[in-house]
């Protein structure tokens, strides 16, 4: 545990003359578990279909254990690269019963073994009872616990998973992305898995890489994706927030139309600089003792919290999240404070 397992360095991916993943770079723990996030069209299947070995790469290389799988004169076959995959469709096979399924990557293993190993399997996916039915038989979450089970009965050293849960409905789909993290994490199994699913992500994953138009613009923890976003892509994408204008005042205080907002760190702008501040719906708190009111818009009821969009004096808009047993109408004016405890500002410019 520890090391790296596998290194992506410098990766380009084409179709024909088209640039569809540029200069790519990250390296994944051995044990870990973690995804690659993006809008649709970002790159993410390409890049994890050239890991599998399905693509060529242009540019660059993608080494495991330290060997070169691919690279521009490089490209080992997808079955001698011990990497196996999980896709969206399940691809199971429809004429052979879910045990037979299992067991089609272990037929070089002697019957005993490759029974006891599939019992092994089964059980670890909670599938045992349901051996002897087919494919068409099973739910779609049981179809993916087959279609992992599968994938895992080889030992592969990496695993890939390509939208796994995008046919499940959204309940099971974060269910399932627990559920396959225990599982991973119990056999200390290293994947790979690529959703555009903020929630599944941040729900199975050890680190997530934010993918833009063939760009990784951050390699990072669920936490510092959200607290700390590196780009104002990663800062919209993931998770709520609105940005407000404001002037650096000094190193560490931004002045803004709601006051100085003082920040967690020495900010890398000039003082006097315009700046795009950052703020999440959880920076704003209620605050009687508080002399900014603002007014609110609309409110959404989540559960536990409420999300209310809120118009400041200066009539920018924010959104805040409270405690639901707070209840505010339309209309009506809240005293609020700005709490930013990692304080995100980026440099004022033309959106990326
Ligand atoms: N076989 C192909 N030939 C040419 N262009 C392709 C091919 N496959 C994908 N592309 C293009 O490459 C880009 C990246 O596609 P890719 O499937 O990797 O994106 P993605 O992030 O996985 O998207 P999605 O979430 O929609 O599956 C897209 O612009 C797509 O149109």
């Amino acid at each position: 545990m520890g090391q790296p397992l596998l290194h992506v360095d410098d990766l380009e991916c084409r179709y024909g003359a088209t640039v569809v993943t540029r200069q790519v770079n990250f390296s994944l723990t051995r044990g870990d578990l973690c995804c690659l996030l993006g809008p649709s069209g970002c790159g993410k299947t390409t890049l994890l279909r050239a890991i599998a070995g399905f693509e060529p790469v242009a540019a660059g290389s993608i080494a495991l254990d330290g060997r070169v799988l691919s690279d521009p004169t490089t490209l080992v076959a997808p079955e001698k690269r011990q990497i196996g995959m999980v896709f969206q469709d399940y691809a199971l096979f429809p004429h052979l019963s879910i045990v037979d399924n299992v067991a089609f990557g272990l037929r070089r293993l002697p019957g005993d073994q490759r029974r006891q190993r599939v019992d092994e399997l089964l059980e670890l996916v909670g599938l045992t009872h349901l051996g002897k039915r087919y494919p068409h038989e099973l739910s779609g979450g049981q179809q993916q616990r087959v279609a992992l089970a599968r994938a895992l009965a080889p030992q592969p050293r990496l695993l890939l998973l390509d939208e796994p849960f995008s046919n499940l409905d959204v309940e099971l789909r974060r269910q399932l992305s627990q559920e396959v993290r225990r599982i991973l994490k119990k056999l200390g199994i290293s994947a790979i898995m690529v959703t555009h699913d903020q929630q599944e992500a941040f729900a199975l994953a050890d680190q997530v890489g934010v993918l833009h138009g063939g760009h990784l613009q951050q390699w990072d923890t669920p936490y510092n994706l959200y607290h700390e976003p590196a780009t104002r892509f990663v800062a919209n994408f993931i998770g709520q927030g609105f940005f407000i204008p404001g002037t650096m005042q000094d190193r560490e205080t931004v002045n803004t139309e709601i006051g100085d907002i003082a920040g967690n760190r020495a900010y890398p702008f000039e003082i006097g600089a315009p700046v795009d501040v950052l703020l999440r719906p959880d920076d704003i708190v209620l605050d009687q003792q508080s002399a900014l009111e603002a007014r609110v818009e609309q409110r959404t009821f989540t559960g536990a919290s409420t999300l209310y969009r809120l118009r400041l004096p200066s009539q920018q808009v924010v959104e805040a999240s409270f405690n639901s047993h707070h209840e505010f109408a339309p209309g009506e004016s809240i005293p609020v404070r700005i709490q930013a405890d990692h304080l995100i500002l980026f440099e004022r410019r033309m959106e990326e």
